[in-house]
């Protein structure tokens, strides 16, 4: 299949990560740009990628068939109000990546009935290893939702939400499900170098053993709490670690973080929603 002409709205975190995911994927540079409005992230994107890049939102458009809005929520009216003027008939899909900001917000402000579908990566993308959450109306074609897939599916693993309301708990599980994996590595490094290991050690030992029980995980075909009991025996170490996590209510703790993280994409949506 041809590769679509896609134009990034902003090269910050997520836009890299994807770029570098398509890139490694073997998506043509050529057919990437990017534009945002700090010279120096353009030139670091360009020095990495060998992608072309504009400072200017509008003429990344000009020869784009794809549009991937980047930025953050609070900057996405005026972005894309600006937009408006430029999109043309060629522009076949906008996707959005921006956490809270609702479909019939983002055909407002472009101003044009142009199929939108809204797309929840996370930074894990960047290692083509993202879990991406999708969702597109019923007005998105099922040609435009293979292309909107095919992109994504370059940086990960893909999963299409019947209902747009479900990509707030897509961003609070696996959106920002990195950084709570990335707190829990830090802990356990802390916690080791206070058991007496080097910085080092602890670091290592703690990632390596990241990678393998998600190895397992993914891999081994048995559920989580299967592969738990197996590192569990009755009356030894980890039994006696997983009974301090318990009676500090860890479960409980973790749902709460995660209806945190999904009460705050509503307040955006809900602020965004009001921005006429
Ligand atoms: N970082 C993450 O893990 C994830 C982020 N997202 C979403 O991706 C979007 C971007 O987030 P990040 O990349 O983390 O933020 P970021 O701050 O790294 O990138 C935003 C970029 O937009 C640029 N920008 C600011 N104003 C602009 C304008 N008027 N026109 C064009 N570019 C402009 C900034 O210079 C910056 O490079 C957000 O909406 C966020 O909700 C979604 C999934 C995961
Ligand atoms: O923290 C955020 O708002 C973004 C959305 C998901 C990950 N990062």
């Amino acid at each position: 299949m041809k590769h679509a002409h896609i134009a990034f709205i902003g090269g910050g975190n997520m836009a890299t990560s994807l770029i570098a995911g398509l890139v490694a994927d073997g998506y043509e540079p050529q057919r990437l740009i990017v534009s945002d409005p700090v010279p120096a992230t353009l030139a670091g994107l360009r020095g990495r990628f060998g992608i072309r890049t504009v400072a200017d939102n509008a003429s990344a458009l000009r020869e784009a068939d794809t549009l991937v809005l980047c930025v953050k929520p609070q900057v996405a009216a005026s972005v894309c109000r600006d937009l408006a003027p430029a999109i043309s008939e060629r522009i076949g899909l906008v996707i959005s990546v921006m956490a809270g900001v609702r479909e019939t917000a983002i055909q407002r402000w472009l101003g044009a009935a142009i199929p939108i579908v809204r797309a929840m990566p996370n930074t894990p993308a960047m290692l083509q290893a993202g879990a991406i959450g999708l969702h597109a109306s019923d007005h998105v074609s099922a040609v435009q939702r293979n292309e909107a897939e095919t992109i994504l599916r370059a940086v990960g693993m893909v999963r299409w939400m019947t209902d747009e309301d479900q990509m707030d708990a897509v961003t609070a599980i696996s959106g920002s499900g990195p950084a709570y994996f990335f707190l829990l590595m830090e802990s356990l490094e802390r916690a080791g170098v206070a058991l007496g290991l080097t910085a080092e050690d602890a670091r290592l030992l703690t990632i390596q053993t990241a990678l393998g029980a998600a190895r397992m995980a993914i891999e081994g075909g048995d559920p989580p709490d299967v592969l738990r009991a197996r590192v569990t025996s009755p009356g030894g170490t980890t039994e006696a670690a997983l009974k301090v996590f318990a009676t500090a209510g860890f479960g409980d703790l973790v749902a709460r973080a995660a209806t945190a993280a999904r009460e705050r994409a509503g307040q955006l949506s809900d602020h965004l929603t009001e921005q006429s």
